[in-house]
């Protein structure tokens, strides 16, 4: 590591010559294998990235000059080149580094990304300050992959800046991949474009870009010449660069889906660590993968789509049995919803997995596309709750509060795999609105889950246990550690246990018994306590009348930072023992 020692800040790498950067290149990505090897966390994005971030801090003037990582998965080379080299080795870990650019951690972190496609306008937004205080000297640069690129908000950006006069570069790093390989008609020209064969128009140049490229990413003198020209290029520019993802690193070029983001591998051989395998219960993702499977084999009129997550989502699986019924539409939450309300027109049956946090992008389609005309798509919210190391802008944690305040909307939280599997049954049978099915990322709890569906009667829970005195009411898998810890109670049969499962409709009727008869109510959920289920809870109490006391147990009103699921959940105090000790005060 004899360049990397040397480098804190950009300063110190500009003291290198050009002819040293290819060993700090090196010398990066061994640095990076070796703690990601062993700490986990985004790996192939990175690796690619590795001679653009040296060039890029090399030629410019950061943290003056401004600097955008659309995504921000690939910003490791960047915050190790940029004061964080001693701390990576804490990166996604509790009180450790986030995974992703962050304005509160360096002034280098230009913007806080985590959701893509936001880069470019978010560089515009600067580049406009910039001229609007007649600073003419700052350079602004995004940064943005093919896959991030698609999305209908980067089209938004590109389309206001080619307008303008700002002093933007948009660096294209075209790795023809996203996390699963890229889709859609943009990546077919780009394609061409590589080979040379795309018609005579180039499609940025057409916006009023002036476009470079296509050029080889891996080559530091060719990126630093070219970056040093542009830097003199008035007005909005597109710089395309040809990248391999997993760069560095065989089994990262070779199956660059599973090195997106692998676990821990051997640092030497780039092998997989295999966890230690224990004979457990399934993913909630692949029972969902299983399931749709399952469902569309008989109902023909089922669609599975998917915004760019298939393997994530585990909808891979229909798309390998079912092609021509199965839609990865490239990062496009939007657009996904809003085709599913146009499939759903014409008595389709469309199920459109998207991950909790990434819904948010399509709030309005939800309700102007969807709910308003009353449409029966089934949403499948994967990551819902506390996702864990991706931290604040991934946790999916406001799915609840922003869907229950739209009419029309049901909205269930399956306890485990078969109430999934069922409460998919259920809903390709037939609904007369929207339907939201929100679970965890990660395992469930049955080994037998592979039951024979069954029919679930919309707005009803379930009483797990019934009690005299306390009433801890759960939503969603949460509700399998409550059942654990009640275990540890006495056998007076003083708390009972209800699985509301649906938070809209509520199950009124057992509501109402429940508020009748049990001197304390306490609910729990993983999600914002703002607007959640033990809001619901107590708006229902109110309009009854009752004054009973309901604690509610969820996520307060601050963003999470990142840590494992348990070190959140216990930070957030919606584990076992913060529970233990509210019921035992009551007891
Ligand atoms: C709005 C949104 N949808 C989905 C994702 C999940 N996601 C993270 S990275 C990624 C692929 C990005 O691909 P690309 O832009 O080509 O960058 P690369 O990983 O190839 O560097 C996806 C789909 C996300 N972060 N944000
Ligand atoms: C950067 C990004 O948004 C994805 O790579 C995300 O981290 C995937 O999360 P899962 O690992 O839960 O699929
Ligand atoms: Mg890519």
């Amino acid at each position: 590591m004899k360049h990397l020692e040397k480098i804190t800040f950009p300063a110190d790498l500009r003291q290198l010559k050009t002819a040293d950067l290819p060993q700090l290149a090196k010398e990066i990505r061994a640095f990076i294998i070796d703690i990601v090897a062993a700490k986990e966390g985004h790996l192939g994005a990175s690796l690619g990235v590795v001679e653009l971030t040296i060039a890029l801090h090399y030629v410019y003037n950061t943290p003056i000059d401004k600097l955008i990582w659309d995504v921000g998965h690939q910003a490791y080379v960047h915050k190790i080149l940029t004061g964080r080299k001693n701390l990576f080795e804490t990166n996604r870990q509790m009180g450790g580094i986030s995974g992703f650019p962050n304005r509160s951690e360096s002034e280098y972190d230009d913007f806080g990304t985590g959701h893509s496609s936001t880069s470019i306008s978010a560089i515009l937004g600067m580049a406009l300050a910039s001229k609007i205080k007649g600073n003419n000297e700052r350079q602004h640069i995004a940064v943005i992959g093919d896959a991030s690129i698609a999305s209908g908000m980067a089209f938004e950006g590109l389309n206001h800046a080619g307008v303008t006069d700002t002093n933007v570069l948009i660096i294209l790093n075209d790795n023809a991949i996203g996390i699963d390989p890229s889709v859609g008609a943009l990546k077919k020209y780009l394609t061409n474009v590589k080979k040379g064969t795309a018609k005579e128009e180039n499609i940025f140049e057409c916006l009023n870009f002036a476009y470079s490229g296509p050029i080889d990413g891996h080559d530091i003198p060719v990126l630093i010449a070219e970056l040093e020209r542009l830097k003199t290029v008035k007005g909005p520019k597109l710089l395309h660069i040809i990248t391999t993802k997993g760069k560095g690193l065989l089994q990262a070029e070779t199956d660059q889906v599973t090195y997106h983001a692998p676990g821990k591998f051997d640092k030497l051989t780039g092998d997989l660590i295999p966890k230690p395998t224990r004979e457990g219960p399934p993913k909630y993702q692949d029972v969902f993968g299983y399931s749709i499977v399952e469902l569309a084999l008989n109902n023909k009129n089922i669609i599975g789509i998917t915004p760019a997550m298939p393997t994530g989502s585990s909808l891979k699986y229909m798309m390998e049995q079912i092609p021509e019924r199965a839609f990865d539409v490239g990062i496009a939450e939007q657009h996904a919803v809003t085709m599913a309300a146009g499939m759903a027109i014409e008595g389709l049956v469309p199920f459109c997995n998207i991950y909790s946090t990434f819904l948010q992008r399509a709030y309005d389609q939800v309700i102007h596309d969807v709910a308003l005309q009353k449409l029966p798509v089934i949403f499948c919210l994967d990551r819902a709750g506390l996702v864990g190391q991706d931290g604040a802008t991934h946790h999916g944690v406001y799915d609840i509060a922003y869907l229950r305040c739209i009419p029309n909307m049901i909205i269930f939280a399956p306890m485990n795999e078969v109430e999934l599997r069922n409460i998919m049954f259920t809903a390709q049978l037939g609904l007369e609105g929207p339907i939201a099915i929100r679970y965890p990322r990660g395992r469930g709890v049955s080994l037998n889950w592979q039951q024979p569906f069954q029919k679930i009667t919309i707005g009803t829970a379930v009483e797990l246990q019934k009690g005299t005195k306390i009433a801890v009411l759960s939503l969603g898998h949460i509700g399998n550690s409550v059942s654990e810890l009640l275990k540890d109670f006495d056998s007076s049969k003083k708390i009972g246990h209800y699985n509301i499962r649906f938070v809209k409709p509520l199950d009124e009727k057992m509501l109402e018994m429940i508020l009748k008869e049990y001197e304390h109510i306490i609910t729990i959920e993983d999600g914002s306590k703002i607007g959640g289920m033990g809001s619901a809870v107590l708006e229902f109490a109110n309009r009854l009348g009752s004054n009973k006391k309901i604690k509610i147990f969820g996520i307060d009103d601050t963003f999470i930072e990142h840590g494992t699921v348990e070190e959140l959940q216990a930070m957030c105090h919606i584990d076992v023992l913060s529970l233990k000790n509210y019921i035992n005060e009551l007891y």
